[in-house]
């Protein structure tokens, strides 16, 4: 697919008879470092070409094909990838006016996002010394780090205060509804909602970030970020062994998710199946993510086995409480010698699980944003983030539960919410949403 994004174009005009400005002006009429980039017009355009110089030194990057996730399939990457190492999430808010302007973005998102996961700078390169580089550069020199970026679309970008904005209406799956408001929400604007959700998730921090930053710089104009939040788990080489996890209540989290193997719970649990319509959500999914801040002060003052009874799991193990194993079958009904059950009923576990029919898919990172400034207390905590083929029916009934008795809510505090329907893959040749703009 040939799209360019604004900082590709070449300047169209050769013309020297423009007035001389200085190169400074020229670039901030330009709006560099943005969208704003207008190299058609002519007197900008003319005196850009007229600079370019320098024969092109390459920024390519010998990649280990272990480093590279595909870009394009059936399935978008990010979903039932395993987990890679650090998170960057980005929500934004769409501000061009027009359908085929959406489209043009995703198709430009489509060819950067293809580009940067294979561990290739965003665009061709150009060495013109008079207009700024074509990707920003802080990934020059590193391994594309399993990088996958997913793209979802919110419920405001069909309609927002009653409006139908780009003619969408219509094409919203019934599944892309608000959330409900869940009894323990203490939810922030700037933390929630967005016309268009991205995940980013690599083995490299900075690697991630590129991605966001370069998406951001590429969408200038059409769009802008609402909020944003890295996150981490424990890196591969810092693991003594392979293994779950652990969330920064020092607990295995992760243990009781589908098998991302398994097609057929992948098609239960993820999956939207072709006969849950719309046409253009086939092989996409619903994405949850949750900003959720930990009381950790006060989690680190509770008892060992207030902590248990908390999850309902060993802390150390992982496994159900009563158990040795942490994978061994979560049995709520076990009871200790004077008849109480093992796992509380009260326990995040014993309420995340219900009866067991109905499941998600969690891809969940910590995250850390230094102090509040009004409690002096860390703004820690975990950036919930779930997959799901309809949360009405999974994540909702589930976060009802929890919201109401779960044991964690002493400790933790939704701060932040966003639902994003994920749209399918891509197919080399195409862009991502394609059928739907
Ligand atoms: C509505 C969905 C869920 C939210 C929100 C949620 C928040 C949350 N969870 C932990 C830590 C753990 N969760 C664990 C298990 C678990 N959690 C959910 C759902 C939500 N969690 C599910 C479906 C499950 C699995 C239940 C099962 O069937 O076994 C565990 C135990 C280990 C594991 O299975 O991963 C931990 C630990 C935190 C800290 C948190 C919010 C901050
Ligand atoms: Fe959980």
């Amino acid at each position: 697919m040939e799209t360019k994004n604004d900082f590709q174009k070449e300047p169209q005009n050769n013309s020297q008879t423009e007035p001389k400005l200085s190169r400074r002006q020229l670039l901030k009429m330009a709006g560099v470092g943005g969208a704003g980039l207008l190299l058609g017009g002519a007197g900008v355009g003319s005196l850009f070409a007229t600079g370019a110089v320098g024969a092109a030194s390459s920024t390519a990057t010998a990649q280990p094909a272990a480093d590279i996730l595909p870009f394009y399939g059936k399935y978008q990457q990010g979903i039932v990838t395993p987990q890679q190492d650090f998170f960057h999430f980005a929500a934004f808010d769409i501000i061009a006016k027009k359908r085929s302007d959406v489209r043009a973005l995703f198709e430009k998102w489509t060819d950067a996002a293809a580009r940067i996961t294979q561990g290739q700078p965003v665009g061709d390169e150009s060495n013109n010394q008079h207009l700024p580089p074509t990707d920003t550069g802080e990934a020059i020199g590193l391994t594309a780090s399993k990088l996958t970026i997913t793209f979802g679309v919110g419920p405001t970008l069909f309609t927002k205060d009653g409006a139908d904005r780009f003619g969408l209406a219509s094409k919203r799956p019934a599944p892309l509804a608000d959330l409900p408001a869940f009894s323990a929400d203490e939810l922030q604007a700037e933390w929630c909602g967005g016309d268009i959700g991205v995940q980013v998730c690599a083995n490299d921090p900075q690697v991630a970030f590129h991605a966001i930053r370069n998406l951001a710089r590429i969408a200038r104009g059409s769009a802008v970020i609402r909020w944003s939040q890295a996150g981490f788990q424990r890196t591969e080489r810092a693991a003594a062994k392979p293994g779950t996890a652990r969330n920064l209540m020092g607990f295995k989290d992760g243990t009781g998710n589908p098998d991302v193997n398994d097609d057929a719970a992948m098609n239960d649990v993820v999956w939207v199946q072709p006969s849950e319509g719309p046409a253009w959500m086939t092989n996409g999914s619903y994405m949850i993510v949750r900003r959720i801040r930990m009381r950790i002060e006060e989690w680190d003052r509770s008892t060992l086995q207030d902590q248990e009874a908390t999850f309902g799991r060993a802390r150390i193990s992982g496994a159900p409480l009563g158990g040795t194993d942490e994978f061994e079958k979560l049995d709520l009904d076990k009871k200790d010698a004077s008849g109480k059950p093992l796992i509380p009923v009260d326990s995040h576990v014993a309420l995340a699980h219900g009866d067991g029919k109905v499941r998600i898919l969690r891809r969940s990172y910590s995250y850390t944003n230094g102090i509040d400034a009004k409690t002096g207390q860390l703004d820690t905590g975990l950036f919930f983030v779930c997959f799901n083929r309809d949360p009405r029916k999974q994540f909702v009934p589930m976060q009802q539960r929890l919201a109401k008795n779960d044991r964690l809510n002493e400790y933790i505090v939704h701060v932040g919410s966003a639902v994003f329907a994920c749209l399918p893959g891509a197919s080399a040749g195409g862009f991502l949403g394609q059928e739907l703009f």
